[in-house]
């Protein structure tokens, strides 16, 4: 999948660092390339690639302390100067979306705008990226091509660019736990969030692990139980406390077991003036989806029909993001952007 490019390196070296993910400056950059892209996703240095399979850096510990709760904290899981180079790379390669949909709340139908910029990649179980061509799409247990049109009508699977799958392979040895999907998420400031919910659908299966990874700014992760039913008369019910995990550039938090059946979380908005919160985060989660209606959900309200947004780095914020025109021929590099169904080499 890797393919590649011509724009220079990302990484400038910095002399002040003592250690640093400065690659080779004559190493030509690969990209990510798919059918589904709005434009190729530069790969990591083959350098950041390997630290990322020695993670993690510190152990992870165990939070569960109360009934129903089985957290593994790593602080860090990504040193902190790998975890500054990181954020800065996904924060520029990523496409980003502001997903907006509708909800019937008491009868009334109501737009939604989602406070954050969210992305998403992956496959659910039923079916896999062929290795030769990503662009093709398998049934996972026949092994055969299958029509992606009519299985995934609404969004195209995307699969995980390799700037997130080294991650992805890094965590899946730590967590002992295998992944299919990575959502990102991009909060711009202190007023993007996200209010309190717990990823229990279905389509994850039973007690699903997911693997939550912070990059950027600090924020407060909040969980709480979710509300028990009262006890029986004359007894009294379990008392849950509620827990703020303060969330640094590296951190990871593995969530599994019943957690997800009984515990809500949140980033809620830290818009004060207080310069704690500043700046950009993104946090990424790493799940399993096990039926084709986790693709087509995670799309849906991750990636959406709306806008791409990508960074700008002038203008030091995400800005719309439009296709290469006559006008605007945009970046050197090559740009894939017709989504299409391409069917397999039938004699191959
Ligand atoms: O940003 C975070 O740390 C949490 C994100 C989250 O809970 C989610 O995407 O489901
Ligand atoms: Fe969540």
């Amino acid at each position: 999948m890797a393919q590649k490019g011509t724009i220079h390196s990302f990484f400038t070296p910095d002399p002040k660092k003592q250690r640093t993910t400065t690659t080779n400056q004559d190493e030509t950059p690969t990209y990510s390339t798919h059918n589904t892209y709005p434009f190729p996703i530069r790969d990591l240095s083959p350098s950041i690639t390997k630290e990322l399979a020695s993670l993690p850096a510190r152990p992870g510990k165990p939070i569960n302390d109360q009934p129903e709760l089985d957290l593994v904290y790593f602080e860090p899981f990504i040193p902190s100067y790998l975890a500054k180079d990181l954020f800065r790379f996904l924060r520029s390669e990523l496409p980003f979306y502001r997903v907006e949909y509708t909800v019937k709340r008491f009868g009334v139908e109501t737009q939604i705008r989602t406070p954050r910029y969210t992305t998403v990649f992956g496959l659910d179980h039923t079916s896999l990226f062929d290795d030769d061509d990503p662009n093709i799409i398998l049934d996972a247990k026949t092994r055969t091509w299958i029509n992606t049109a009519e299985a995934y009508p609404r969004y195209s699977p995307r699969p995980i660019p390799q700037c997130l799958d080294a991650l992805r392979k890094s965590t899946e040895a730590a967590a002992g736990c295998r992944f299919n999907f990575c959502l990102v998420n991009y909060y711009a400031s202190g007023s993007d969030s996200i209010s309190f919910h717990s990823d229990d659908e279905r389509f994850l299966g039973p007690e699903p692990a997911i693997a939550s990874f912070s990059l950027g700014a600090a924020r407060d992760f909040l969980m709480k139980h979710k509300p028990a039913p009262p006890p029986p008369d004359g007894q009294t019910g379990p008392v849950f406390k509620q827990l703020k995990l303060p969330l640094a550039s590296g951190d990871m938090i593995l969530m599994k077991d019943k957690t997800q059946a009984n515990w809500l979380h949140s980033i809620p908005k830290r818009a004060g003036k207080s310069t704690r919160y500043a700046g950009g985060r993104i946090n990424i989660t790493f799940r399993r989806a096990m039926v084709k209606g986790g693709t087509d959900n995670y799309y849906n309200y991750n990636v959406g029909n709306g806008p791409v947004f990508r960074w700008d780095d002038t203008a030091q914020e995400m800005k719309e993001w439009k296709p290469p025109s006559k006008d605007n021929p945009g970046p050197t590099v090559n740009t894939n952007l017709k989504p299409e169904q391409k069917e397999p080499d039938k004699t191959g």
